[in-house]
């Protein structure tokens, strides 16, 4: 027997936030605030074969584990030293090395391979496995692996799933409806995308500084019945939404806190300042 949904008022609030995007603190500057980068949850960093977005390096220094899927190794070894203009090349590649490269090897240079490899990255040849993107495959790794007991803590951010070849574009969106139980967010150098799941009510707290205020919530998966939010310009009030009906883009966040509540999962959307 399928169990009925739970009703809204009842399902426990997720809370979201994009501090692990924010400058680091100035020394003399007091700690920030709940929700700030101190006490974010334990973030591992995917990179994927796309340009670099600009904040890859502070958010390498805040991830407890870095995996490059396939070619992503080749855009931490040009990209790095090109985004640190200025320091010397051949350190910068020793001090950005990945902890695995994963997927199906057809990407990755042989040149990058052996030189991550003599550093002691470990290198895991899936080409085997030609049914899952090599996303998924570097996702189920570090749900495997994770020292994180408590999954709820764990936070993927992804790095280049955006603003490339279409058909990866929406496989990385996949990735999300995959595994809807992992705090995953898709990042480029203008948007992040995560996945709001209809278990829960959503609190997104919106970080005016580095990011807003277009955003979209769109029914990607399937068709929610009824979703209700605040905080927006257009809000949704009970309202049905489909993917060729009624989806929102081109919304504004207007307030600090966006609140979500859906029947079906939604993927949530917010431009990022440059
Ligand atoms: N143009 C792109 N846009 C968005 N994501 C991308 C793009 N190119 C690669 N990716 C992501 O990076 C991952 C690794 O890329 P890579 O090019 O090594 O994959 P691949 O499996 O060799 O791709 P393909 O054989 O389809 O070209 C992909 O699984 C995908 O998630
Ligand atoms: C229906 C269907 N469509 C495409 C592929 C191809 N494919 C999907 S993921 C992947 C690995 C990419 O690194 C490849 C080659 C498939 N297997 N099944």
């Amino acid at each position: 027997m399928a169990l009925a949904p739970t009703p809204p008022q009842q399902r426990p609030t997720m809370r979201h936030s994009s501090a692990f995007l924010l400058p680091p603190p100035s020394p003399s500057s007091s700690p920030a605030p709940g929700g700030g980068p101190a006490d974010a949850a334990t973030v591992a960093l995917v990179v994927l074969n796309q340009p670099l977005p600009r904040f890859a390096p502070l958010l390498w220094s805040r991830a407890a584990l870095r995996v490059c899927a396939d070619g992503g190794a080749n855009r931490v070894f040009d990209g790095m030293p090109e985004l640190l203009q200025g320091q010397d090349a051949g350190e910068v590649r020793a001090r950005y090395k990945p902890d695995v490269i994963k997927g199906d090897m057809d990407s990755v240079r042989p040149e990058v391979k052996e030189y991550y490899s003599n550093l002691g990255t470990k290198i895991f040849d899936e080409s085997h496995d030609q049914d899952t993107t090599d996303l998924h495959k570097c996702i189920s790794f570090i749900a495997k692996n994770s020292t994180v007991a408590d999954k709820s803590n764990l936070c993927i951010l992804v790095l280049g799933a955006l603003g490339g070849r279409f058909d990866h574009e929406m496989g990385n969106i996949n990735v999300l409806h995959i595994f809807p139980n992992i705090n995953i967010i898709l990042l480029s150098n203008d948007c992040l995308i995560f996945l709001l799941p209809r278990t829960h009510a959503h609190e997104i707290h919106v970080e005016r500084s580095i990011e807003g205020p277009h955003c979209g919530l769109i029914p990607i998966g399937m068709p929610s019945t009824s979703t209700t939010t605040t905080g927006l310009r257009w809000n949704l009030d009970n309202t049905s939404m489909s993917y060729g009906g009624l989806i929102s883009t081109s919304n504004i966040a207007e307030e600090d806190k966006v609140t979500v509540t859906s029947a079906s999962d939604l993927i949530w959307t917010i431009s990022l300042q440059n």
